[in-house]
């Protein structure tokens, strides 16, 4: 029998955690990195994540620590989940504690601000790791429903199929159903994009608009995604699999969504600072709403939605006014 795959997971946030639990069950040796010392205790002593999980029981072969280097040794696969716009600094810290053959799978959905770069490249930017050694996890993975072990697919994409391939083996389960992919840019657009239309579709619910509205802006926003994937090099098809429609369907649904929920409570009246406040966990969108917008600019691509959402959020339109300015552009075929 061939020994198990090791698995370190950078962090033990929500989806870090149920992440690992996927790869627990699925019979590799994991250990999470966690940033608090009691964050790591909870999850040694008690087999919970009570700040980010609780009521979850985790697997007795999931290990904490907080030391970067006892994470990082001997991986396998190396498994990022901490919040987009953090990653650079967090991985220049550990890319001199990376095992010399491991594979960096990215578990992130957000575009870095400035840069517009996706994960995977800021991944390649920071470590010096070719394309081959990089992959991507995505799809509709809620974090809540995969730790209490509901059934998910999802998708694994590496430029390098073989690798993909491995890493398919490495987080397969009875509950999570990982299918291959090559194009890593489509996967991660998809991932990243969603947030912002979950925050639209939010603010659309907050506003009471109907399922009409929701939607409406499900396709549109698809249709969005699609043109700048086309003007990235990206598949189109991708964006009708799991990493697009799939996962946009479960975060524009679910009020486990945080991007969704922090788009109800704009859309219903809060202020930005209120919604920060109540929001506990990271909801990508926020951020890289600016960050996808200025990817789109500088590719010459429209995106109406997003640059809505980015007038919401971030310049303070009221959404009644951002409403009626969407539904009266020109008009135009659906195609084009
Ligand atoms: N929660 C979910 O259902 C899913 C989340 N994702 C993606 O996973 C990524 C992580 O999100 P979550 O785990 O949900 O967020 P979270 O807010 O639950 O956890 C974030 C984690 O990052 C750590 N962290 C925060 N700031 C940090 C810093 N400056 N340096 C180092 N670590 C830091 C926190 O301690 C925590 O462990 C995001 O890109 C998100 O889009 C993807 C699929 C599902
Ligand atoms: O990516 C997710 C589901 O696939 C989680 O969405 P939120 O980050 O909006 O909670």
């Amino acid at each position: 029998m061939s020994k198990p795959a090791k698995a370190a997971v950078f962090s033990a946030g929500s989806w870090g955690t149920a992440f690992g639990m996927v790869l627990a069950d699925a019979g590799c040796e994991v250990t999470l990195w966690a940033r608090r010392a009691e964050v790591a205790e909870a999850i040694n002593s008690g087999r919970t994540n009570p700040d980010y999980l609780p009521g979850v029981e985790l697997p007795e072969n999931l290990r904490a620590t907080t030391d970067p280097a006892e994470a990082a040794a001997g991986a396998d696969f190396t498994f990022l989940s901490v919040p987009s716009q953090t990653m650079r600094a967090n991985l220049a810290e550990w890319t001199p504690l990376l095992a010399p053959e491991t594979v960096l799978v990215s578990l992130m959905k957000g575009v870095e601000l400035g840069t517009t770069m996706r994960m995977s490249e800021v991944i390649e930017d920071v470590t010096k790791v070719g394309v081959d050694r990089v992959a991507v996890v995505t799809g509709p993975n809620l974090a809540r429903e995969i730790a209490a072990r509901m059934p998910a697919a999802a998708v694994v994409a590496c430029t390098d199929e073989t690798v993909a391939r491995r890493l398919q083996a490495a987080c397969h389960t009875p509950y999570f159903r990982p299918y291959t992919e090559t194009d890593v840019v489509g996967c991660e657009l998809g991932g990243a994009v969603k947030n912002v239309i979950g925050l639209a579709v939010g603010i659309a619910d907050g506003m009471g608009l109907g399922d009409n509205a929701k939607g409406s802006l499900i396709t549109r926003g698809l249709a969005e995604t699609a043109r700048l994937g086309i003007a990235l090099g990206a598949d189109p098809l991708t964006f009708s699999g799991l990493a697009g429609l799939g996962d946009l369907v479960a975060t524009c649904s679910s009020p486990l969504s945080r991007n969704h929920t922090f788009g109800t409570n704009l859309g219903k009246g809060m202020t930005l600072e209120e919604t920060i406040a109540v929001t506990r966990q990271t909801a990508e969108g926020v951020k890289s709403c600016e960050s996808v917008a200025d990817l789109a600019r500088r590719h010459g691509v429209e995106m109406p939605i997003t640059e809505t959402v980015v007038d919401i959020v971030h310049e303070g339109k009221p959404p009644v006014v951002a409403l009626k300015e969407l539904m009266s552009r020109s008009a135009k075929p659906e195609r084009r």
